[in-house]
């Protein structure tokens, strides 16, 4: 579904990611993991083209889309959460999902599937996203990232900051959309339980390279915890 090769990316003369390569498999979830600074956030912004690599390429769904825009990426099918979640705040929850709308046909609809997954975005449809509670806001940039139906999701830290009820919640959603098969889930995280969790595969960086990597269900087995530690 999506195969990284051997990216190298630099911000101006510092070298960030270095040789990193993996794959994200349809109906799994790839954990990503690391410390502060690692480099995570720039991998994940790497693969939606936000920013631009040096070398190495990124196929999608058996293209090469590295050389794509950013808009031209979400078109193809990739979803993206940004860290601290980047809700539009004077917007209601209704015209942030459909801000996630916004490059298909004005008459898209929300898939009503989203208020499924996420109930308390319909009961909060007409209230400014800017007055949702931290974990609301997140349900509701997971929800925006889906509403164009992507066949990847990329989430960058979606815990961080959250309430524990919600990080539930977040994490049944997580599990449910990889079972279903038809998408591929790339899930930056630090923190290591839910991580654990939820992870079929996994990666650990350091320094912009991919340290660690194995199936999910080995990370405790293989350290993963020791090496993300504070
Ligand atoms: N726009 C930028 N310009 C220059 N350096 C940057 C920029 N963004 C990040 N960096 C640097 O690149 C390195 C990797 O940062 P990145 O945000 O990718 O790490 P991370 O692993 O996601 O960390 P965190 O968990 O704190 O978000 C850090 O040293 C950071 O200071």
């Amino acid at each position: 579904m999506l195969t990284v090769k051997n990216i190298h990316q630099y911000y101006g003369g510092s070298h960030i990611l270095r040789d990193v390569s993996f794959e994200a498999r349809l109906g799994k979830v790839t954990v990503l993991l690391g410390r502060n600074g690692v480099g995570k956030t720039t991998l994940l912004k790497s693969l939606m083209g936000l920013v631009p690599i040096k070398s190495g390429s990124i196929e999608f769904d058996g293209a090469p889309i590295h050389k794509r825009t950013p808009y031209e990426r979400a078109r193809a099918g990739m979803g993206f959460v940004p860290q601290g979640r980047e809700i539009f705040a004077r917007l209601t929850v209704e015209e942030n999902l459909r801000m996630g709308l916004a490059y298909k046909s004005g008459s898209t609809p929300v898939p009503p599937e989203l208020y499924e997954l996420f109930p308390v975005l319909k009961q909060m449809l007409n209230r400014r996203g800017g007055d949702l509670s931290g974990g609301q806001q997140q349900q509701l940039a997971i929800a925006r990232a889906l509403a164009p139906k992507p066949k990847l999701l990329i989430l960058d830290e979606p815990t961080e900051g959250i309430q524990p009820s919600i990080i539930k919640d977040i994490g049944r959603v997580i599990r449910m959309l990889a079972d279903r098969g038809d998408m591929a889930i790339v899930l930056c995280e630090q923190y290591y339980d839910f991580a654990q969790e939820l992870a079929d595969d996994y990666l650990v960086m350091e320094r912009g390279e991919v340290i660690a990597r194995g199936l999910g269900k080995d990370m405790e087995a293989q350290g993963v915890r020791q090496l993300v530690a504070i």
